[in-house]
């Protein structure tokens, strides 16, 4: 395997046949938006040993890394368009991993409909860091925001919640195996079809990456309302039913954090909406919890005693 050089003409010009990308010839990309439409943009990185583990099949941290930025343009409303990528690069990213994190990106792209516009690459520092940058687009004004949830809407959660936080002590050898935990860790599923269909009847939205409570304290927060959650109408899958005991094994799916869900708000009038939202995008939608007056978030058990925990989910310090 040679150097950068090849590394971008063998690798990351095949996947890059877009006209925008122009071959990776030129020095940026020119990109023709769709008229009228805004543009969302959002970024993320993922870094070895904090969102991954070095194990961890390349060609699904690459997934993992466009799936993860995904989220953030499904949790907007947003139609993904094209990627940026930014890839810091260790001595353990050899030519063979390399080969599979393309070949994983690849077909991780074409499974959205994205195209690569360009990127760039360095390597000689000691833990690879991936940066991805994402760009969609909503029809004018439509954009969901995390601010707009009232006092009386509903509180939505789709999928199920906790799955990846389990996958996660199993990729770390602390907990039994189990192919689907695992594989929700690893490659999470952005909801792009139901963050579309939510334009007009969310009132406030945004992507579960840091915690079901974190992240619902942030709605509450930019919404100025304060989010009861009912634990028990927490969403679990079966596997991770199965690995969950009582109040304190709820508050750990809760705070896991590595969902990729949507948590999102609506007026109970809008009850059938949300239902066809979740039909017409073949997602399953669960509510969780109402909206009351003051500010963050409260976890309530199944005798209605407010057990919200100090530590409400992930935060880099
Ligand atoms: N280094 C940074 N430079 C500029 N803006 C940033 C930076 N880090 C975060 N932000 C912005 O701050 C806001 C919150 O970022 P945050 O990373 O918490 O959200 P997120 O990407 O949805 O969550 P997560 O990173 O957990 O997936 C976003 O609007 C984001 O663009
Ligand atoms: C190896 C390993 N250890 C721990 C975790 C858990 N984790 C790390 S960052 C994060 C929040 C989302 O990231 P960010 O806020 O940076 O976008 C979570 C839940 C992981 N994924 N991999
Ligand atoms: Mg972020
Ligand atoms: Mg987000
Ligand atoms: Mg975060």
């Amino acid at each position: 395997m040679g150097g950068e050089r090849e590394f971008i003409a063998s690798l990351l010009v095949p996947l890059a046949n877009t006209p925008a990308a122009r071959g990776l010839a030129d020095d940026a990309a020119v990109w023709t938006p769709p008229l009228g439409r805004d543009l969302v943009v959002t970024h993320d990185v993922l870094a070895c040993g904090v969102h991954y583990l070095p194990g961890d099949p390349p060609g699904d941290v690459a997934w993992k890394l466009l799936a993860v930025n995904l989220s953030d343009l499904a949790a907007m409303g947003a139609t993904p368009a094209g990627v940026l990528m930014g890839l810091a690069l260790s001595a353990a990213e050899d030519g063979a991993w390399r080969e599979a994190f393309v070949a994983g990106l690849g077909r991780a792209m074409t499974h959205f409909g994205v195209a690569m516009w360009g990127g760039d690459t360095v390597t000689g520092i000691d833990r690879a860091v991936l940066g991805l940058t994402a760009v969609g687009f909503v029809e004018p004004g439509q954009a969901l925001a995390r601010s707009g949830a009232s006092v009386g809407d509903d509180l939505w959660v789709s999928g199920t919640i906790g799955d990846a936080g389990l996958g996660l002590a199993i990729a770390l050898g602390e907990a039994p195996g189990d192919s689907y935990l695992l594989n929700r860790f690893r490659r999470p599923l952005p909801r792009l079809a139901l963050g579309q269909a939510l334009a007009g009847i969310a009132t406030a939205c945004m992507d579960v990456s840091d915690g079901l409570l974190i992240d619902a304290d942030r709605i509450g927060r930019a919404s100025g309302v304060r989010l009861s959650i009912v634990l028990a109408d927490v969403p679990l899958s079966g596997q991770a039913l199965a690995r969950t005991d009582g109040d304190a094994g709820m508050l750990a799916r809760a705070t896991a954090g590595d969902d990729y869900e949507l948590l999102f708000t609506a007026h109970p009038d809008r009850r059938v909406d949300v239902a066809a939202a979740a039909t017409a995008s073949r997602t399953p939608v669960t509510r969780i919890g109402q909206i009351f007056e003051g500010v963050g978030v409260a976890a309530v058990n199944n005798a209605g005693v407010d057990i919200t925990p100090a530590r409400l989910g992930w935060e880099h310090s």
